[in-house]
């Protein structure tokens, strides 16, 4: 043997040895090693990684938990729960951060309120994010929303009662209003196809996120990653200059929209937002408002066409409480709507838009013992909840695959509950998570209401619509006989991105007698 071959072999056993060394720390010496979970996660973070490049991994957690139960390890240095009490501990505890990991998020120096993990400036960023999502911008925004909404109705009325898919349709309204709410200015994504390359990279950088997220090590092929999808990178990166350079060229003023308030909040040192990170955060808009909306708003669609009762008494009060199409507006009516707010809430439960799980740890600075629902966790490890398990949980939910808006109703007027019954309600709102919570939970919840009730009451107002007959209706739903949690054909299919990508349905619209007149433009 050459000294060469010798050098190549010492190398390669002193790597093996290192190898069995750290998997046998990992396995037997961890402070994690008592946990349950699956061998492979023990190992290496390549379980949640395998998971995630297949889209599945809440479907593989919500299987894990069914095997070992509410706490389990799903990488060497991770705990998942599934109770209540550890969305309560996690996310309503000030000193706990969103994980290291999402720093994987971030593709670009600047860095958008998603990846920033510094206490101080993540703080600035929601406060700038508080002013535009608040009730009173939105009420500002609305006729924009509305006007949004319009063009998608007008492409139902379009369709002549042929199959149309959900997904591309609440997809590009949902892109155009988050776009119109960050950069002031329209995509048009829905009449036009220039700049639908908005909605589907949106979708390909949270599926490279959710990967990396899941598997972190395997962020360091990004450069190559990058440069085999160069071609869209210059492609986004032209279009968002065209829309960036459009919105500056008018006064900061001249908009109602995220430009509008951060430009104007920006000051000196690192006080509010940096002029370069202002684009960051606009372009966040798009996958936050835009890719989540389009999940929430195509499983209700889903499972409306699926449900006749549901159908039906969500299309009588709508069609009672107002008395045109163009009455349909935010306000005390649209909150008078108990059932509508039940079926928006029952969708996000069984098919919860942001479907991965939410990582924390605690700041640097915290030096007590965290404890999360009775576990002291070491430090170093992230710990989480994922919604798809917890508003599957059947202590909270019972019967947790079945879609039953009435669950979040209280008794009809005038008659009173049992106290079992009320405990029972309390409980499964405390379990109820699409938005986490906490002080780094979504900021966008009363947009997400505000525009999925105006999407459903104007359709319901101006149309009926059903599953498309024969094979194109049952897009969107699980095939029975599989073997991956994917078996359920009444169950919307949710494509984890950590934020839902999705399919379908097919639905045939059917422009109720008259009233669609109103939407015809000359
Ligand atoms: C149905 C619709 C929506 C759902 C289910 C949803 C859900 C979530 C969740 C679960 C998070 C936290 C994720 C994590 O920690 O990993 C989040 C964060 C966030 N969401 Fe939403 N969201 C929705 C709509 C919106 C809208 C319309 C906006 C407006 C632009 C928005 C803005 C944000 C922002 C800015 C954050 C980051 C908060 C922070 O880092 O402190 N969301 N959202």
């Amino acid at each position: 043997m050459g000294m060469f071959s010798a050098m190549a072999f010492n190398a390669v056993g002193a790597i093996v040895l290192l190898g069995v060394l750290a998997l046998t720390y990992r396995l037997l010496l961890h402070p994690l090693s008592d946990y349950p979970g699956p061998l492979v996660a023990k190992l290496t973070d390549g379980y949640g990684g395998y998971h995630a490049s297949r889209k599945r991994l809440h479907l593989a957690t919500y299987h894990d938990h069914l095997k070992y139960g509410p706490v389990f390890r799903q990488a060497p240095n991770r705990l998942i729960f599934n109770t209540a009490a550890a969305l309560h501990d996690i996310y309503l505890n000030p000193e706990i951060n969103k994980a290291h990991i999402y720093k994987q998020t971030q593709f670009n120096p600047e860095k958008n309120i998603f990846g920033t993990l510094d206490r101080e400036r993540h703080k600035q960023k929601r406060k700038v994010y508080g002013q535009i999502l608040s009730d009173r911008s939105l009420r500002t925004f609305e006729p924009t929303m509305r006007n949004e909404i319009d063009v998608f109705l007008r492409q139902l009325l379009k369709a002549h009662a042929e199959p149309v898919n959900m997904t591309p349709l609440c997809e590009r309204l949902a892109t155009d209003i988050a776009g119109q709410l960050a950069f002031g200015q329209p995509l048009n994504t829905q009449t036009d196809a220039t700049n639908r390359i908005f909605p589907r990279s949106m979708i390909s950088m949270n599926a490279v996120v959710s990967f990396f997220m899941a598997w972190p090590a395997i962020s360091l092929t990004w450069p190559l990653l990058s440069r085999l999808n160069k071609k869209n990178g210059l492609m986004f990166g032209r279009a968002l200059r065209g829309i960036v350079q459009a919105r500056m060229a008018l006064p900061k003023g001249a908009k109602h929209d995220f430009y509008s308030i951060a430009a104007e909040d920006v000051g000196e040192g690192e006080e509010g937002l940096r002029r370069s990170e202002i684009w960051a955060e606009a372009v966040f808009f798009l996958p936050a408002g835009g890719t989540t909306i389009s999940a929430a708003l195509s499983a209700i669609f889903f499972y409306l066409s699926r449900h006749p009762t549901v159908y039906a008494r969500l299309a009588r009060e709508i069609r009672t409480t107002f008395s045109s199409g163009s009455a349909i507006q935010g306000g005390p009516q649209m909150s008078g709507c108990k059932y509508l707010r039940a079926v928006i809430d029952e969708t996000m439960r069984v098919a919860p838009p942001f479907v991965g799980t939410f990582w924390r740890e605690p700041y640097s600075s915290h030096t007590k013992p965290f404890v999360v629902d009775g576990h002291v966790i070491p430090r170093g490890v992230l710990v989480g909840v994922n919604p798809y398990c917890l508003m599957h949980n059947e202590a909270y939910f019972p019967e947790p695959f079945a879609f039953r808006p009435e669950r979040w109703l209280g008794p009809a007027d005038g008659t009173s509950e049992s106290p079992e019954a009320e405990r029972a309600r309390s409980a499964m709102r405390g379990a109820f998570a699409p938005f986490a919570s906490g002080d780094t939970g979504c900021l966008g919840k009363a947009m997400a209401y505000y525009e999925t009730s105006l999407v459903v009451a104007k359709t319901l107002w101006y149309f009926d619509f059903e599953k498309a007959p024969g094979e194109a209706g049952r897009l969107g739903e699980g095939e029975p006989g599989r073997k991956d949690g994917r078996h359920r054909t009444d169950e919307y299919q949710l494509f984890d991105l950590a934020v839902a990508d999705h399919d379908g349905p097919n639905l045939v619209f059917k422009p109720r007698a008259g009233y669609w007149k109103e939407l015809e433009v000359d």
